[in-house]
Formats: C-alpha cells, structure tokens, sequence
C-alpha cells in the first residue's frame, strides 16, 4: 500500500521496537491506518498496547523502527517544524507559577508571536474552552476539568489543524466528563480540526469519534477500525439509541478479541 496523499495521517506497516535493558520490548507493529481531514479518531485498547506511542510517533517524540508514517504529507519532523498539530497530555500539565493566559501564551512566546497577536489568540482560544475572564487565575485556583479545558486551549492556541489527545480526561469524574466531551464536540464541529484522541472508555470513543481504532496488546496492533454511522450532532442520550450501543458492542468485541486473559 502507498501513502493516501488526501490523508493527515497515513501509516503502512509502521512498527516500534524500544531497547531496553530486559531486551526489546515491540509497542507497536503492522500499523496501516489512514486518517482523513476533519476525522475524530479515537485509540482505544488495554493499557500497555501503544496508543500513546502512537500518538508520539505522529508527534516527533519517538521515532519508528520499521515501516512508514507521513503527517500533513510529510515526515514527522517537518509536521512538528512546521508546528502542525497540538499536544493535551494525560494530566493538564500547566506551570502552576503562570496563570492561565501566561500558560497558553509560553508556546505563542517561543514562537515569536507578536504580543498583540497573542493576546488575541488567548481571548480566541479561552473562548473556545468557555474559559473567557479566568485567562488571569492561576491554575490552582481552577477545578481539574478548568484546568483541563485550560490545557486544550493551550494545545489551540498554534492553530494547527491536527490535535493530539493523550486520554484527555481520564482523571475527571463522570459527569465532569460527559460536560467536556459535548464541549469538545461542539468545538470539534466549530474548527473543523482532525482530531487524535485516546481513551480507556467505549462509550468515549463511540460518542465521540467518527472512526474507532481498536488495539491489542503484545505487540501493539490494530485489530479493528469501525467507522461511525452516527450523526455529527449529537446529544448526550444518544448514547441510549440501538445504533450507539451496536457500534459500543462491536469495540467490546475488538476489545475481548485482543485480550489475552493468560497474563
Ligand atoms: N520509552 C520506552 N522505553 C521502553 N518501553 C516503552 C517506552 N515507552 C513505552 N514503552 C512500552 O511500550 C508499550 C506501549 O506503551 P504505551 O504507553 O504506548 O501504551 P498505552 O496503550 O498508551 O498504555 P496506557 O493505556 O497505559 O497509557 C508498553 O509495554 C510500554 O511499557
């Protein structure tokens, strides 16, 4: 297979082998998977089976060991050069000693963004997060889901139309939860971003996604790619519809397909 030229991201047999003292241990192998523009992707799998390798493969953080990726049609390396897509870590990862604005204006700093320039984009992307007046609280003074809000609009501010997402909300409570995943939607829909997304949950990924990437562990693979046929709109209890719950049983399936129940 060659490389989809239309794809963000396009991988064909990619495979990731760490060294290690104990020998080397292969989080990924036999990747193949394209992502469209305006795609929200979701990695689901059991802990350990690559997903954030993956993510960091796309983002420049680790380089693969066999096959090939392109990002925007390019290596990684340019795609980061050319500051092509926004990372939201696991936790927010905030400097607590700036306040939110000082936060997301770091990045925009090393860049050389003119400082009139910045502010704008701070008012834009706070806005974006439904965090307009809180740019000047530091980020102690903000519930977790603030500050992850907080952090994807850090993540924003680039503007870059790729947005990588390291199980953005897997600390938050439930309902907190289900509140920034409508949220992220709406902005989703708003920007027109390709969106990476990882996530230990199956309603998460069915609600969220327009395409699913169901791993397994030892060594990290794909095991299946379920395409929505959900709506774009979509309200909360849509995850009540006969149509949510069939795709959420076929991720199940991938899900226990991939499980070894040996280790
Ligand atoms: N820098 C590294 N050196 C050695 N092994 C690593 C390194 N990074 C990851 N691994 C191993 O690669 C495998 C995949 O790890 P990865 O973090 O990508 O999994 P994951 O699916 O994101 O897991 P989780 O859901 O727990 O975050 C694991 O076995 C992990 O121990």
């Amino acid at each position: 297979m060659i490389p989809s030229p239309a794809s963000v991201i396009s991988a064909r047999k990619l495979g990731l082998t760490f060294k290690t003292a104990d020998g080397p241990v292969t989080a990924l192998t036999g990747v193949d998977l394209d992502i469209a523009k305006g795609d929200f992707v979701s990695f689901i799998g059991p802990s350990g089976c690559g997903k954030t390798t993956f993510l960091r493969v796309i983002a420049d953080l680790e380089r693969p060991t066999d096959g090939t990726i392109t990002v925007n049609g390019t290596t990684p390396e340019d795609a980061r050069r050319n500051r092509s897509y926004g990372y939201v870590f696991q936790a927010a990862a905030l400097y607590p000693w700036r306040t939110i604005e000082d936060n997301i204006a770091l990045p925009l700093e090393i860049m050389g963004t003119p400082p009139a320039e910045r502010k704008a984009r701070i008012e834009r992307v706070l806005a974006l997060v439904n965090l307009t007046g809180f740019g000047r609280k530091f980020p102690w003074q903000l519930s977790g889901g603030m500050q992850q809000r907080a952090s994807i609009a850090r993540a924003l501010a680039f503007d870059a139309d790729l947005l990588l997402m390291d199980e953005p909300f897997g600390a938050l409570d439930e309902i907190v939860r289900d509140h920034l995943n409508e949220q992220l939607l709406k902005l989703w829909a708003q920007t027109n971003k390709t969106i990476c997304f990882v996530t230990h949950s199956i309603p998460e990924a069915v609600y969220l996604s327009t395409k699913i990437v169901v791993m397994s562990p030892r060594p990290g693979r794909v095991t299946d790619v379920i395409t929505s046929t959900l709506p774009k709109e979509r309200p909360l209890d849509i995850r009540e519809t006969p149509e949510f719950l069939e795709i959420a049983a076929r991720v199940r399936e991938g899900l226990r397909a991939g499980h070894s129940y040996d280790e």
